[in-house]
């Protein structure tokens, strides 16, 4: 079903990002929550910039969902655009990897400090609990975390099964920040949707009842992305693709 460019002058955007340490299954858990599948291996060393029109509650939603490849494992070094372009954020740890949870707590005080103005709502996610006998970390120890640093849910998951959790976890973020984002969305400062929009193509024609279809993807280098805001990035991106 199509509608008309008007019909959609008032589909509010969420933009989230999701971050966390290298290999604790970002790429997955976000092609899980828009295509509803698993896909066990992707490349490493870019950023994804993923767009779909999701309908939650019988409402419709433009979704951008930046998953941020980490190549290192240092904080220092942990881009601050994406922190401040989403509305949301969800941080990732791997259940059998207890520096991954220190590093997701690291990134959620980051967050917290770079959004002290503009608070945005964050979750906690622990990802792989079907590697139970590899298990690094309780339950309770990403639990305590996640309200330690205030994030309105955590979960565990596993993204390799298909579980109705996963999707409800993001369609409550969405919901979460549907209404500051509508109200604060025309006074952004900058859109990276906007910056490369053409080099996504006409997503914006898209009706998807489904989450299965309808989404576009585009993979860009990290640098190329976040370092500038200009619009001569759009050279460097790699490629472009559909959901
Ligand atoms: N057992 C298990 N493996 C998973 C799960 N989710 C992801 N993986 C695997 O973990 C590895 C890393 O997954 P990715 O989604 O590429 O992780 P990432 O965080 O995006 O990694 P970077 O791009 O390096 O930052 C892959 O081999 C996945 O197949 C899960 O729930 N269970």
């Amino acid at each position: 079903m199509k509608m008309k460019t008007d019909d959609r002058s008032n589909v509010p955007k969420v933009r989230i990002a999701i971050i966390g340490m290298s290999n604790v299954g970002k790429s997955a858990l976000t092609v899980r929550y828009l295509t509803r599948r698993y896909i066990g291996e992707y490349r490493s060393n870019t950023d994804l910039l993923y767009k779909q029109t999701l309908s939650i509650n019988n409402t419709l939603v433009d979704v951008e969902i930046v998953d941020v490849c980490c190549t290192s494992n240092n904080i220092e070094q942990f881009p601050e655009e994406p922190i401040y372009w989403a509305d949301a954020c969800v941080v990732v740890y791997d259940v059998t990897s207890k520096s991954s949870l220190t590093y997701a707590i690291d990134l959620l005080k980051t967050v917290h400090k770079l959004r002290s103005q503009n608070p945005m709502p964050t979750v906690l996610i622990g990802n792989k609990a079907d590697l139970e006998h590899l298990r690094e970390v309780e339950e309770i120890e990403g639990r305590t975390a996640a309200i330690q640093n205030n994030c309105s849910q955590f979960l565990e998951v596993s993204v390799a099964e298909n579980s109705l959790s996963i999707y409800s976890v993001f369609d409550l973020l969405i919901n979460e920040c549907r209404s500051t984002v509508s109200s604060t969305q025309k006074t952004r400062k900058f859109s990276v949707s906007k910056m490369i929009g053409t080099l996504i193509g006409n997503s914006n024609g898209k009706i998807s009842n489904s989450p299965s279809n309808g989404g576009t993807v585009v993979v860009c280098h990290k640098s190329d992305l976040y370092k500038s805001r200009f619009l001569k990035r759009r050279q460097n991106c790699t490629k472009t693709g559909s959901l």
